[in-house]
């Protein structure tokens, strides 16, 4: 296997919970895997196993405790004597980050959307002004392209769907050249056809491109489609790191405890071929 593109050495993450006095709450609890540069990997596990604070973690939207570990992305680590880097901002660069929400600008049309990704190279007034250069314009419509929007490049991004828009997203990562992206469930709100599309550009892009994904899933059968490895939280702790192939019926009961059938029904809706892998599961 080739070198890992990330790098994680047991990563903790400590919230404090206001609504139980001072107690402390353990969200992500001394994790460690790596990524090589090319892999799709699904992040998987039950709601509140702590996914996206790992997400949020890895593109350094969440600082890990300190003293907990370390995170490197391309041999660059993330913090230095429990601060960021002073290579924060390159490092970011590197990494796109698609999240549920589409977080692009409704009035905005989808070229601006995606030239707001090279932001961190202008002046906020170069932004506001939309003060694009035309080479900087040419680019944006060939990652639009990229993932097939070329054509609605100057739509308002409030017109298009929501797997168009989170499109647009992956279209920002693009364009800041990055290779490593973190989606933290980026087709959850989005019908099943429109999620493959979604998913679809996703994984395309780490196959074309070289992009190594990692991306957090609710449906089984997305991630075994998409992805030949997958990571498994369970309350904080990663338990299981391994091929999707292998996650039987056993390792999903590890994995979800009694919401294990309903995530199997879920992804039976989208992909009825389950019904082989999980036929326990899903006639209980
Ligand atoms: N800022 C915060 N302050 C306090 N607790 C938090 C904070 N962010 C997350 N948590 C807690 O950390 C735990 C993990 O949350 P997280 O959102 O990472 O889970 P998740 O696996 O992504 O869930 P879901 O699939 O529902 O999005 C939860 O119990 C959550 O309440």
């Amino acid at each position: 296997m080739s070198a890992p593109l990330l790098e994680i050495k047991n990563i903790s993450k400590t919230f404090n919970n206001h609504s139980f006095g001072r107690s402390k709450y353990l969200a992500v609890d001394d994790v460690s895997f790596s990524i090589a540069k090319g892999e799709s990997v699904a992040l998987l596990g039950a709601s509140g196993s702590g996914k996206s604070t790992l997400i949020r973690m890895l593109c350094g939207l969440e600082k890990i405790d300190p003293g907990s570990g370390s995170i490197s992305v391309n041999d660059r680590h993330l913090y230095e004597d429990n601060k960021f880097s002073p290579q924060i901002r390159e490092i970011r660069k590197t990494i796109g980050v698609v999240f549920q929400q589409f977080n692009l600008v409704g009035q905005l049309d989808v070229i601006t959307n995606v030239l707001i990704g090279c932001v961190a190279n202008k002046s906020l007034t170069d932004v506001l002004l939309r003060r694009f250069t035309e080479a900087e314009r040419v680019a944006a419509i060939e990652c639009l392209d990229k993932v097939g929007l070329g054509p609605q490049a100057y739509q308002r991004a409030s017109t298009l769907s929501g797997g168009q828009q989170q499109r647009v997203a992956v279209a920002r990562a693009l364009l800041r050249g990055s290779t490593l992206l973190l989606a933290d469930e980026p087709v959850a709100s989005l019908d099943p056809s429109s999620a493959k599309k979604v998913m679809d550009v996703l994984f395309g892009l780490t196959q074309d491109l070289g992009m190594t994904l990692l991306v957090s899933l609710h449906q089984i059968s997305i991630a075994q489609t998409y992805c030949h490895r997958a990571l498994g939280m369970r309350k904080g702790r990663m338990i299981y790191d391994g091929p999707v192939a292998d996650l039987t019926a056993h390792r999903l009961q590890d994995l979800y405890g009694s919401d294990a059938q309903e995530i199997v029904t879920d992804s039976y809706l989208i992909n009825p071929s389950m019904s082989e892998k999980y036929p326990t599961l899903l006639s209980a």
